[in-house]
């Protein structure tokens, strides 16, 4: 069984890579990344300045998944775009991923100008929706912002690029979505990023579990996996079939992943996984994977991606 898979012209040798913010925020996390058995990795989000980010206790693991509200820490984008290119130059069949989230709209098309004038040759996933940036609603819940930023941004920007979303829970949202997302070169969406503004609370001193925002943080782990599950299944059932999506949330095991391949996903990110068990979890996972396509008959990945079978 072959986890070979693409997006547009590049190709991966392995349907997993870890998710935007989850171990890749030092190039020592990234080299750990590259080293492992992912097909590719993606770096932390990055601002055009360094940021600290929110005050700790600031992640929580939870009995089902995670609680998060970094805000926004990065080493800034110069430090990402200057390890994309050296790592480029070392492993020129490796194409990588460099996220971005601007907190204005000028931010975001800077960087994106920044980018566009680099020699950089991977793909650029631009960050709607990040939650816990105190005072910054998530772009991706407003769609004329969306709709005025990728507008923007497509004016100049022509590398492969695709977008980072919220998870919606309702199906006009997804008609709208899709609506604004099929006007753009897009190559990829990556549903979902974590369910925005959770809240979890220590039963020993009735406290919330995390700092920031008064406990408020994005969810992640097996919660997500239902959520994951329709928002790719929704949009590969209404974008135009050249924006691939790549499938992100509740990846526990190998059956989560071929679940989110089946619902249309072309690559599988792994977050709070990746975050407690290590680089060693794409090893398990691409074990795990094998096994079920091997007990399905399965050989490949396109033999299945898409191929979600609802009752008639
Ligand atoms: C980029 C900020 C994000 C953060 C963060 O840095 O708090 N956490 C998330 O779960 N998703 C994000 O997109």
């Amino acid at each position: 069984t072959d986890l070979h898979t693409s997006i547009d012209k590049f190709q991966f040798d392995n349907v997993f890579m870890n998710a935007s913010g989850v171990r890749c925020y030092t190039k020592g996390e990234l080299d750990e990344l590259a080293q492992s058995d992912a097909g590719t990795l993606v770096t932390k989000s990055a601002t055009q300045a360094k940021r600290l980010g929110n005050p700790s206790p600031r992640y929580a693991r939870l009995e089902l998944g995670s609680i998060n509200s970094m805000g926004l820490p990065n080493e800034g984008l110069e430090y990402y775009l200057d390890y994309a290119l050296n790592f480029q130059k070392a492993n020129p069949d490796k194409p990588i991923f460099l996220s971005v989230a601007g907190l204005s709209m000028e931010e975001n098309l800077a960087m994106a100008h920044a980018i566009e004038d680099s020699d950089f040759n991977g793909l650029v996933e631009f960050n709607l929706s990040c939650p816990n940036v105190p005072g910054k609603p998530q772009t991706g819940y407003d769609f004329d912002r969306t709709q005025e930023v990728l507008t923007n941004l497509f004016s100049f920007f022509t590398k492969p690029a695709g977008v980072k979303l919220p998870p919606y829970f309702d199906l006009a949202q997804f008609d709208q979505m899709a609506a604004i997302l099929n006007q753009f070169p897009l190559k990829f969406v990556n549903s979902i990023n974590s369910l925005g503004n959770g809240l979890m609370i220590d039963p020993e001193t009735d406290t919330a579990l995390i700092k920031p925002k008064g406990g408020f943080g994005g969810i992640g782990g097996a919660y997500a996996k239902p959520i994951a599950l329709a928002n790719v299944r929704a949009f590969s059932q209404r974008l135009d079939p050249k924006i691939q999506l790549i499938g992100t949330g509740g990846v526990t095991n190998g059956r989560d992943a071929y679940d989110l391949i089946l619902a249309g996903a072309s690559l599988v990110q792994v977050g709070t996984l990746l975050q407690e068990e290590g680089p060693a979890a794409f090893t398990r996972l691409t074990r795990e994977l094998r096994a079920v396509m091997q007990t399905k008959g399965y050989s490949a990945i396109s033999d299945f991606k898409g191929q979600l079978k609802v009752l008639s």
